[in-house]
């Protein structure tokens, strides 16, 4: 049994199917990728597994997380999976982060809630955990607020927090997508660090190709809520075989060379 089990999963918005039929796995060690177009349902997919869809959608199908179904399950069920088995990191690290909680505070919360710690020992784990993802645990780093860290600091603790609980399988959708450059790929080395150290799984949504295919392993391309390809990234991006698939292998490489020539053709 894998940790992340999903099988036929839709998610209907008024009538529409805007994911449908899609199945995949994710276990300890492997990084699976998302990659699709922009409104081809990898958010949807991704945050069906933390059962965290926006109101008035609805998923079918099943997703089993450690083994526990989260499809239709209560909100107190989902509580015990969030968090607790799958953790995720979000495009925005402002979403996850409380603007008015201050950064030790912040880390404390889960650390106390999911893994009981108290007093010293609490203190003690925060530090690490801020050391973990290459954040010095100073009493400035402790006590700042959100908009006094930088983009990547931001997510840096974002991640931190995720892994807070040490989840099975850390779900992490466009992580990346708003930092600058030469932040992301700070962001993507810890993220691979941290996966591999504690053996966890890693769920990897993106519509960046080159961003993809040094995170994971394995990929599904989805178009118009479907899975139309799947298999080791090494092989989707140098054979596609669907038409849709050679077209994003072939804007990715396309706007490669434009920035790599200064021509954007
Ligand atoms: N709250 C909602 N209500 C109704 N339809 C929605 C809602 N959210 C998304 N959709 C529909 O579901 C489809 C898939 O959306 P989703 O956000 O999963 O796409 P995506 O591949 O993650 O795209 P992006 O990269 O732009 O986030 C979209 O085409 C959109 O029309």
């Amino acid at each position: 049994m894998s940790h992340v089990e999903v099988k036929d999963l839709a998610v209907v918005a008024g009538g529409r199917r805007v994911v449908d039929g899609v199945s995949f796995a994710v276990d300890s060690g492997e990084r699976v990728g998302i990659i699709g177009e922009s409104g081809s349902g990898k958010s949807l997919s991704i945050f069906s597994v933390m059962g965290l869809l926006p109101r008035g959608l609805r998923a079918e199908g099943s997703i089993r997380v450690d083994g526990q179904e989260v499809v239709g399950a209560s909100e107190r069920a989902l509580q015990a999976v969030r968090g607790g088995k799958v953790a995720m990191v979000f495009q925005d690290p402002s979403t996850a982060l409380d603007p008015l909680t201050r950064v030790g505070a912040f880390l404390a919360e889960p650390l106390r809630r999911h893994r009981g710690l108290r007093g010293s020992e609490l203190e003690a784990a925060v530090r690490q955990g801020l050391e973990e993802v290459s954040l010095p645990s100073t009493e400035r780093v402790l006590r700042a607020f959100p908009h006094e860290l930088s983009g990547g600091q931001r997510q840096r603790v974002a991640i931190a927090a995720a892994l807070a609980c040490r989840p099975k399988v850390l779900l992490a959708d466009e992580p990346t997508t708003a930092l600058d450059v030469t932040v992301q790929a700070g962001i993507l080395a810890l993220l691979q660090r941290v996966v591999e150290e504690h053996d966890m799984g890693l769920l990897f949504v993106s519509h960046d190709l080159a961003v993809v295919s040094q995170t994971v392993d394995r990929a599904l391309v989805m178009r118009r809520g479907q899975v139309v390809e799947e298999g080791a990234v090494g092989a989707l991006i140098s054979r596609p075989r669907e038409a849709y698939t050679q077209r994003l292998v072939g804007s990715a490489l396309a706007l490669d060379r434009a920035l790599t020539t200064g021509r954007i053709a």
